[in-house]
């Protein structure tokens, strides 16, 4: 849609623009017309007048009205005549004739040919023997205001209609020239910008601009490309931060502060859902021994591998598995009963038991895990109680012996 109308606008505004600029020259054209054609039409009315003058004066001369009607005749006959008057020199009418007139001129033709019409001449007769020609009378001839007018509004529909039609032609090609030169190009910017993808616009399609490498629309192309490049760095930068912010460096899963947003808004959306939310502290057994003996670095490698089998177990989307702190884990199971999250700790207990990690003071790497549900939305405990409830939970299976998982508060048998 916007490659259609970034068309069309350059089309509609450069033929507007061709139009317009294509009357102004056809008005010009058509003054510098009219001038030409008043010049011609005095020229040859009187050279007309000239021509006829002798058979003129000859006929006031002779008094002979025939020869008169005859120069009318030959004046209407060259056209464009709308009355011929010839009269002696005693300024008697000897001939004339005018034709009726059936004026359709219009007000700006009176303006453009009304001081043209009327011509008057005198007629001279040579007498010979040297003496000068004397006037013998005059001749007195109008035109046809109607037929000048109409000569010209046919050449001015002429002009204007061959104005369009270069308006049209022009328009044309320049819309072919600035499309082929300038907007197909933008146009391409436009389709790989609409194209990138906003979470990786240092991927994005940068297009070929050939010959336009050297000019604007080829710098426009490096500088988005420079742009988009530190857009891409930037959001990993984000990235980067994110995961230094919200994953544990050690083992890869959620870190503490993770869990602290991810719990309160699993809670809240407890809350709006009405669903139970279930939380499983998890502690390694005899953790301090473990290190003793075998070493921190050792230490490290059972606590990722601990997170891994975990983090194998508790996968449901919306679930959450992190790190709360030295040898502890955390788990936030949303939508989640009691009974349903002890079968989840049970099954984490097997995965752990299933490293088969050799502990140096026990049979294997073990883990104690307290475990409390609450639905939020009926307000009998509130986020902090929760957490503190299972906490509570779990330290009770690590005075019960360790290795087991605790979901009540009854007191250990
Ligand atoms: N290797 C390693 N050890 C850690 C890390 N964080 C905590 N620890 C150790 O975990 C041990 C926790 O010891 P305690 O809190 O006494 O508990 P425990 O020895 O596991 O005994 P119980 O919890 O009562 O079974 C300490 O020795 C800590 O140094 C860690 O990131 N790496």
């Amino acid at each position: 849609m916007t490659r259609r109308s970034l068309t069309a606008k350059q089309a509609g505004l450069t033929l507007l623009i061709a139009i317009l600029l294509s009357i102004v020259a056809g008005a010009l054209e058509l003054a510098s017309d009219l001038r030409t054609l008043r010049d011609e039409v005095r020229e040859q009315t009187t050279h007309t007048l000239r021509l006829v003058n002798g058979t003129a004066a000859e006929a006031a001369f002779q008094l002979n009205p025939d020869l008169a009607d005859q120069v009318i005749d030959g004046l209407f006959a060259a056209g464009n005549v709308q009355q011929v008057v010839i009269r002696d020199d005693f300024e008697r009418v000897m001939a004339s004739r005018e034709l009726s007139r059936d004026s359709q001129a219009g007000w700006l033709i009176e303006r453009l040919f009304g001081d043209i019409l009327h011509y008057r001449a005198s007629l001279d007769y040579d007498l010979g023997q040297g003496s000068p020609s004397s006037s013998v009378g005059e001749i007195e001839l109008s035109l046809a205001l109607d037929s000048l007018g109409s000569a010209f509004i046919e050449r001015s529909r002429m002009v204007f209609l061959l104005s369009v039609l270069k308006a049209f032609a022009i328009a044309a090609l320049v819309v072919v020239v600035f499309h082929v030169f300038i907007t197909r190009p933008l146009l391409k910017v436009h389709t790989a910008i609409a194209a990138t993808d906003p979470q990786r616009p240092g991927e994005w399609p940068k297009p070929a601009l050939g010959h336009h490498h050297n000019d604007e629309l080829g710098e426009l192309v490096e500088s988005l490309d420079e742009l988009l490049n530190a857009f891409q760095r930037g959001l990993e930068q984000r990235d980067q931060l994110h995961q230094i912010s919200t994953v544990d460096g050690l083992t890869g899963i959620a870190n503490r502060r993770c869990f602290d947003d991810v719990y309160a808004a699993s809670w809240e959306s407890s809350v709006r859902e009405g669903t139970p939310l279930a939380v499983i502290f998890l502690d390694v057994d005899h953790f301090k021994a473990y290190n003793d003996h075998l070493g921190h670095a050792v230490g490290d490698d059972t606590l990722r591998a601990l997170a891994k089998a975990i983090a194998g177990v508790v996968t449901r989307p919306g679930d959450l598995v992190a790190r709360y702190g030295g040898e502890e884990f955390v788990c936030v199971l949303a939508n989640t009963d009691l009974d349903a999250a002890q079968r989840v700790a049970e099954r984490v207990r097997r995965a752990i038991h299933g490293l088969a990690l050799p502990h140096p003071e026990a049979e294997r790497v073990t883990a104690s895990v307290g475990i409390a549900s609450a639905t939020p939305a009926d307000g009998s405990l509130d986020r902090e109680q929760l957490l503190a409830l299972a906490d509570r939970r779990l330290y009770r299976a690590k005075r019960a012996g360790r290795d087991r998982i605790v979901i009540d508060d009854a007191p250990p048998a």
